[in-house]
């Protein structure tokens, strides 16, 4: 069995076995996949001084022709997003692609292999012949069959070519032929079907471990095991902090004793137990005690460390392809032939590939710089999805940069229409400005303005995409530094801002709009303050939008209550995405129609609006204005513009500061 379906992203892909799965190391069934192909890189952990953690990659100076971001890159991404979280990897950084295209192609002009943006047939023509006859040297030009690509409407004679395949061929797939152009499609289903005779496997495993987890039960009673004390833990803390290893048994026995506390409480309280398992997540997985006991509490506990357990592990790298420039089918056979590796990720997507090792850097190849696709998280597609923009629509993606979401929208649309991109932060629009003009978005206007501005700056749109500022917890695998520099005031901020945005982006929908009226939320983050609870809080602030299905063939319903809070009932039509179910980054999607205002509904929201309530981050209703016309959001509004101003290179009078006593 192959890395790849193993890190295939067909949804819900269980992802591997943890080393806490039934309280057990995984199965040899597992095993055994692991040790025929690259997983996911996994982090190894050191222990510094009592708590502190370092990691590194195990892969790290091994040469490995995997696919991974270079130390260089991340340094830089986490830098640009810190302040909001990353959000998948569609900015890769442009001096790391300048400087990847120019090792790719020395002779190439570097001015050229920055600012091109025309097609990929100029390129090959022209300035990378030598280069890709060389690339193409012992690569066979191969065919290539997609049957799914949305840009395809009828069928062709290739496809005619390859009949439909039995059972045993698909199972007879052998995974260590190369893939090729005419195996590919073939070897996906084969995947699919090893992924459904795994999964069977993996129940009678269960089965087979709950039979042999009754059998321990005796065993277990008389090993009991006990929570050190006060003592021990002051030592533990003030010496130079447990062994890994016997931080993990502990964590295993704590997730044990948790889940049949009845029979193996020993005589401690559950919340004891918790307090050593929450102490022993911060020191092993390196979480300020604050978040590590937030994303704790959104799980069941084996399947809280599962989900603290895949934030050590890469997701899968993928691309989008730009069906604006090119088809899925076409990419692929071009990356093919310059030896990458790669499948697609999976039904629900007729335009994503899976890259799983490339001899060239991905974000340097001429088909990148031809626009020919995106580097763009699975995840990031979703929102889009669900979106489902139409062509000749007005459409506003209120908080767009690096632009991912905004290219896809604008393909969906086949460049029609208009798609303004907005986002408040000048410097990001940048990037964004690049990627609209290296996939040839014709029907994109960029703006920068505070998202809360809109719609007294714009409105009238058929269909709005927030892809809110978020804290970034659903990506921790590709910015760690999350982990320990969120506080509980950061998330009681963003999700202020969070609710003040998602009013905007309602009030800027048409919604008398024939082909649309609908928002879209999105962020990359699994907390409920940043999702659910904005979401209900929109729905109590604007009677005149419901929530609709998201269409995403997969997900988790978001929350209908959560620690005492009670969501409205339509919450369950979000949908939440984990690292540890379906192997991309956690993710949230939800869905609004807007209808239109009856009259009293406005003179009622105006009022509200004056005084209205506020759900804080906690839970706890806090009385305050919902209009943007507090001291607080002045102040907010009036920074924003003054930073904005001052980027534009226009003096700004100095702020008035009141100075105390
Ligand atoms: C999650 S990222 C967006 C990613 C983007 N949608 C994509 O797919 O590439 C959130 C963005 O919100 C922007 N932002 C933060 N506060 C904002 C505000 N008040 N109004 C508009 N944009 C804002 C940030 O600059 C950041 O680029």
């Amino acid at each position: 069995m192959g890395r790849r379906a193993k890190n295939k992203q067909e949804a819900p892909a269980p992802l591997h076995a943890t080393p806490f799965q039934n309280g057990k190391k995984s199965n040899g069934k597992r095993k055994a996949d692991d040790e025929e192909g690259p997983r996911p890189q996994k982090k190894v952990k050191e222990f510094v001084e009592g708590s502190s953690v370092k990691t590194k990659s195990k892969t790290e100076g091994k040469g490995d022709k995997s696919v991974k971001k270079s130390k260089k890159s991340k340094t830089t991404k986490i830098s640009e997003e810190e302040e909001w979280g990353a959000d998948g990897w569609e900015d890769v950084p442009e001096d790391n692609l300048a400087t990847a295209a120019q090792e790719l192609f020395n002779d190439s002009d570097g001015d050229e292999a920055h600012g091109f943006t025309g097609d990929l047939q100029d390129l090959e023509d022209d300035e990378f012949d030598a280069d890709d006859d060389l690339l193409r040297d012992g690569v066979p030009k191969q065919e290539l069959t997609f049957s799914d690509d949305e840009s395809e409407g009828e069928e062709n004679e290739e496809e005619k070519n390859f009949p439909e395949e039995t059972d045993s061929e698909a199972g007879d797939e052998d995974d260590d032929e190369p893939v090729t152009g005419k195996n590919i499609e073939a070897r996906s289903r084969a995947l699919d079907k090893k992924a459904a005779r795994e999964a069977e496997l993996d129940l009678e495993d269960m089965e087979a471990a709950q039979a042999e987890e009754s059998d321990d039960d005796d065993m277990e009673e008389d090993e009991r095991f006990v929570l050190p004390t006060a003592e021990e833990r002051e030592k533990e803390k003030t010496g130079a902090g447990p062994d890994v290893r016997d931080l993990q048994s502990r964590m295993q026995a704590c997730v044990r004793v948790l889940g049949k506390f009845k029979k193996l409480g020993a005589g401690r309280s559950r919340s004891e137990y918790i307090e050593q398992l929450l102490a022993d997540i911060c020191s092993y997985y390196g979480y300020n005690e604050f978040l590590a006991e937030k994303l704790f509490s959104l799980f069941p506990t084996k399947e809280a460390i599962e989900f603290f357990e895949a934030n050590e592990v890469s997701r899968p790298v993928t691309i989008r392809t730009n069906t604006l420039r090119t088809r899925r089918r076409d990419l692929a056979q071009a990356l093919i032939n310059r030896g990458v590796n790669l499948e697609p990720i999976g039904k629900w997507t007729s335009v994503g590939l899976q890259v799983f090792e490339t001899p060239v850097p991905i974000g340097a190849t001429p088909e990148y710089m031809a626009g020919h696709y995106m580097l763009q998280a699975a995840s990031s597609f979703l929102p889009v999805l669900a979106l489902d923009p139409q062509p000749k629509e007005r459409v506003l993606d209120m908080a767009s940069a690096p632009g991912g979401k905004t290219t896809y929208i604008s393909a969906l649309m086949q460049n029609t229409g208009l798609v303004f991109a907005n986002d408040s932060n000048k410097a990001r629009t940048k990037s964004l400005t690049a990627n609209v003009h290296r996939l040839g978005c014709k029907n994109v206007v960029v703006c920068s303005y505070d998202g809360r501005e809109f719609p007294k700056v714009m409105g009238g749109f058929d269909r709005v995409l927030l892809d809110a500022p978020c804290s970034g917890t659903g990506v921790i695998s590709k910015d760690s530094s999350v982990k320990v520099n969120k506080s509980d005031r950061d998330f009681t901020l963003l999700a202020h801002l969070q609710k003040q945005l998602i009013l905007c982006a309602i009030d800027s929908v048409d919604p008398s709009s024939s082909t649309g009226g609908y928002v879209v939320y999105s962020t990359c983050s699994v907390t409920v303050d940043e999702n659910e609870a904005v979401v209900d809080y929109a729905l109590r602030k604007r009677p005149n939008v419901k929530l609709v299905d998201t269409g995403l063939a997969f997900g988790r319903p978001g929350y209908k209550s959560y620690r005492g809070k009670k969501f409205d009932d339509k919450v369950t039509l979000t949908r939440r995405f984990y690292p540890h179910v379906h192997n991309m980054d956690g993710f949230f999607v939800a869905k609004f129609k807007v209808s239109k205002r009856a009259k009293k509904q406005a003179e009622e929201t105006e009022r509200d609006e004056k005084v209205g309530e506020r759900v804080t981050a906690n839970g706890e209703e806090e009385v305050e204005k919902a209009t943007f016309e507090d001291e607080e959001d002045k102040a907010i509004i009036q920074n924003a513009l003054r930073k904005q101003l001052k980027a534009k290179g226009i003096r700004v009078k100095p702020k008035a500061v009141a100075i105390a006593g």
